[in-house]
């Protein structure tokens, strides 16, 4: 059995991973990272811990859906004190500082980071980028939808797919992007992409990608419905990483896409 860690334990996403590991054939949950205090049940033998070292030691894998200070001190495990155990890292809203951490923790142990961990949003990726280079004259403007306590924004996953549409008209995304509109902003430049935020209520995640020009529009959404997709989806990709060579690892990899 694959013993698999979790850091977020707590949290929306960490819950489910308790749950779904309880169910899994080839993966079990072997320890947890907790901030505060765990509330819910753990099978007998789990190591609770909140010294991310001991985490660590104690498994195969680590899935973690968290903070960004929490996935930074899981990292500098890696960069500073030698731990070598491989990381699905799911968490959003990094600092440049944290992401240059998790590109160089991947020159050190093999590490899968998505924004998002539905198939159906890897594919949407691949949708996107076909879409903004053949519909080259379209304007591009991005909305995503997310539950009233999400704290980072935009979504990590609109960024990415923000990214995606940049790099597929050879554009600069830090250049271009456009997160709010308000006032006397004058007409809209060709190159900018505009992405958005809206928060409210339960809603799991949804994305819309909207490429618009004179006399017709597409628009691609995906949408969430069970917060299930990305902890399931977390437990595909770690089996999958496991024993893989040390480098960044891309969702895309995980899948075959
Ligand atoms: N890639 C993907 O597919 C998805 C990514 N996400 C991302 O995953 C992250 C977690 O999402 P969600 O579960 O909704 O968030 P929650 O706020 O519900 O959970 C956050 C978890 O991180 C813990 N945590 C917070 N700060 C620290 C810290 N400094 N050190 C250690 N642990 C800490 C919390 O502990 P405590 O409870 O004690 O505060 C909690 O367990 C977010 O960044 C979100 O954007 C979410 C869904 C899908
Ligand atoms: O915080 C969330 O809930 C989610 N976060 C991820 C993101 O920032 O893209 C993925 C998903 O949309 C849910």
């Amino acid at each position: 059995m694959i013993k698999v860690g979790i850091v977020g334990s707590t949290g929306r996403v960490g819950t489910l991973l308790i749950d779904d590991l309880k169910n899994d054939k080839e993966a079990v949950l072997a320890a947890v990272h907790v901030f505060d205090k765990l509330e819910k049940s753990v099978p007998e033998n789990t190591v609770v811990t909140n010294d991310m070292k001991e985490l660590m030691q104690s498994v195969d894998v680590v899935i973690d859906f968290s903070a960004p200070a929490a996935t930074e001190e899981l990292l500098t495990q890696v960069v500073e004190h030698g731990i070598r155990k491989p990381l699905v890292i799911a968490t959003t809203g990094f600092s440049k500082h944290q992401q240059n951490l998790l590109v160089e923790a991947s020159k050190l142990v093999p590490i899968l980071y998505s924004t998002n961990m539905s198939l159906g949003v890897a594919v949407l990726n691949k949708l996107v980028a076909l879409a903004s280079k053949t519909l080259a004259d379209f304007d591009i403007e991005i909305v995503e939808q997310h539950h009233r306590y999400k704290v980072d924004s935009p979504s990590g996953t609109a960024l990415t797919l923000a990214e995606h549409a940049a790099r597929a008209r050879d554009l600069d995304l830090d250049k271009v992007r456009v997160s709010g509109r308000d006032g006397d902003i004058g007409a809209r430049t060709k190159d900018e992409i505009g992405v958005m935020s809206l928060r409210g209520g339960d809603i799991v995640g949804r994305h819309t990608v909207g490429l618009y020009n004179d006399g017709e529009f597409i628009e691609l959404h995906h949408t969430a419905t069970a917060r299930n997709t990305f902890s399931r989806g977390a437990i595909k990709v770690a089996k999958w990483l496991i024993g893989k060579e040390p480098n960044l690892y891309s969702i895309n990899d995980a899948l075959g896409l």
